[in-house]
Formats: structure tokens, C-alpha cells, sequence
């Protein structure tokens, strides 16, 4: 069954069909295979699956920064332009260690030709907003790895994208500043509603963030089961206390953990 959004409802991602066939020394090797999913304006989905099944491959083709080898994948433009279709946050911080905190942030804008002014403005306020104002003159080199990725966060905020697309974003983070990011990024999803594919190896992120769960099969990587997860917003770090949390998380846990079974024994 693919995910598919209701009925007249205009997805802001259509991935329709998709595969991604990669050649290697041992011949072709189907990563992504005939994979659809549609995502609507505003809403938060996350994907997980056993390690290699192709979750970052499926977000790099939205990206457009890989190939797709069948299918299609839109992103619906919005009003305004020269706003950027994607910005995409991964798990390495890709910031520039010569440029300042600020001009970080102000990167995106810099390159759509935005005026110094009102690119340091807009810097500005994403960073207060995650609490980092004073450190706008730091280089990366001065700040800790939680700062860095926040710092990576605001920047693909600040270019205010159509989708935000994220790939394991605080799989490199240590256990306490994760959740600390964890409740940063739930409160400024709640005020922003970005639509937002999120890759994560962790379910209990992906019950904690999302609006729906999508699980993909072992390699190759294709739909296998789509959970919506019906917990109230605002969500913070207590909602994975809840009753209802634990179920969705035994739900899911329930499948994934047969794929990571099918994972392991194709390894072997
Ligand atoms: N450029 C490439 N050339 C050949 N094979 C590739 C390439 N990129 C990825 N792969 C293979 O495609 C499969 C899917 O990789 P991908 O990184 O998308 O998986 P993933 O689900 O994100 O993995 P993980 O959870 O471990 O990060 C893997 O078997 C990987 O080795």
C-alpha cells in the first residue's frame, strides 16, 4: 500500500513510483524500489527502516541531489518567489568553519541576493530563537556540537524553504542534548508548520515529532506500512510518558524490528 494523502487534498511532495538503481562491481543494486509517498503542506513525516534500506537515498532524490532512476518526485512551488523549493539539514554539521555564526545563518540568503541588512536580521532572529544571539560572532571552532547543529537548523529555517528536509539531524548529538533538540524542534515546528520529511534511526523520535510514521522494508527500500501517530500537539518531552506514545511505539517497533531481523540476515 503506498501513502497517499486524502482525497483533494494538493501534496506539497509527490513521490510517485520512485527507484533508485545504483551500478556497482557486483551489477545493479536496487536501493529504492517503486516508492511513493505524499506529504502535505505543513505536515511533519518521518521515515524509518533497518540501517542501509535506502532513507537517505529517498531524501536525496527530494533534494535533488541524487539521481532518480524511475518515477517522479515534485515539490509543489509556493506563492513567493525566489523562495527556495528545499534546504536540507543533515547529521555532519555543514557549516563553514571560516564564516561567523551569523553568517552562517545569513548564507542562504546571501546566495538568493538578499541585502546584508535584512539577511543579518533574519539571522538574527533565528538565532535568538534557539538561544544563540550571543554567540553570532563566534566561529564554529568556539561553539559545542549542540550549537553547531542548531546552528545548521536555523540556517535551513532562515531560507525559509517550501519543504525542510532532514537527515538524522541529531544522530550525532549526545542523549541529553538530543532531547534538549528535540523539544527545540517540536516547539518551532508547532509555530512555523514547515512541511518536514525527517529521516531518524530512532522511533522513539520519529512517535515523539511526527504526524505520521512511515516504515520502509529491508533493502530494497520500499514502503512497507504508514502509522499516523494521533498524539496531541503541543508535544514536549513528557508526551513519550504517555500511555498512548508507548502503544504507537509497540506498533511500530512490532514491524521494524522484523525488518531489521531481514536486514541483519542479508548481511550475513
Ligand atoms: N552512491 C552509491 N553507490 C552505490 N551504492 C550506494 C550509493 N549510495 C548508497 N548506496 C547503497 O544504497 C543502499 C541504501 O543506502 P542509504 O544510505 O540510502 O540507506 P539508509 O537507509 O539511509 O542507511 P542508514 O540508516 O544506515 O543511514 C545501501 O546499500 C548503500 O550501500
Amino acid at each position: 500500500m503506498d501513502a497517499q494523502v486524502s482525497a483533494g487534498q494538493v501534496p506539497k511532495i509527490a513521490a510517485r513510483n520512485v527507484s533508485r538503481i545504483y551500478q556497482t562491481v557486483d551489477g545493479d543494486m536496487v536501493a529504492v524500489d517503486d516508492f511513493s509517498l505524499d506529504v502535505t503542506d505543513g505536515e511533519f513525516v518521518c521515515v524509518v527502516g533497518p540501517s542501509g534500506c535506502g532513507k537517505s537515498t529517498f531524501l536525496r532524490m527530494i533534494a535533488g541531489l541524487d539521481t532518480i532512476s524511475a518515477g517522479s518526485i515534485q515539490i509543489a512551488p509556493g506563492g513567493v518567489p525566489g523562495k527556495p523549493l528545499n534546504s536540507v539539514v543533515f547529521q555532519e554539521y555543514a557549516i563553514f568553519p571560516w564564516k561567523t555564526v551569523i553568517d552562517n545563518v545569513a548564507f542562504g540568503l546571501e546566495m538568493r541576493g538578499i541585502a546584508r541588512k535584512e539577511r543579518l536580521e533574519t539571522a538574527r532572529y533565528w538565532l535568538d530563537r534557539v538561544g544563540l544571539g550571543k554567540f553570532a560572532g563566534y566561529y564554529p571552532h568556539q561553539i559545542s556540537g549542540g550549537m553547531k547543529q542548531r546552528v545548521s537548523i536555523v540556517r535551513a529555517l532562515a531560507n525559509d524553504p517550501e519543504v525542510l528536509l532532514m537527515d538524522e539531524p541529531l544522530g550525532a548529538l549526545d542523549a541529553q542534548t538530543r532531547v534538549v533538540l528535540q523539544e527545540e524542534l517540536l516547539r518551532i515546528w508547532e509555530e512555523t508548520r514547515k512541511t518536514v520529511v525527517y529521516i531518524t534511526h530512532s522511533l522513539d523520535e520519529a512517535v515523539l515529532l511526527g504526524d505520521r510514521v512511515i516504515l520502509m522494508t529491508a533493502q530494497p527500500g520500499r514502503h512497507l506500512a504508514t502509522f499516523d501517530i494521533d498524539l496531541p500537539r503541543p508535544r514536549s518531552i513528557e508526551t513519550a510518558n504517555t500511555p498512548r506514545f508507548v502503544e504507537h511505539r509497540a506498533l511500530i517497533w512490532e514491524k521494524l524490528s522484523q525488518e531489521v531481523k531481514r536486514a541483519m540476515e542479508q548481511n550475513q
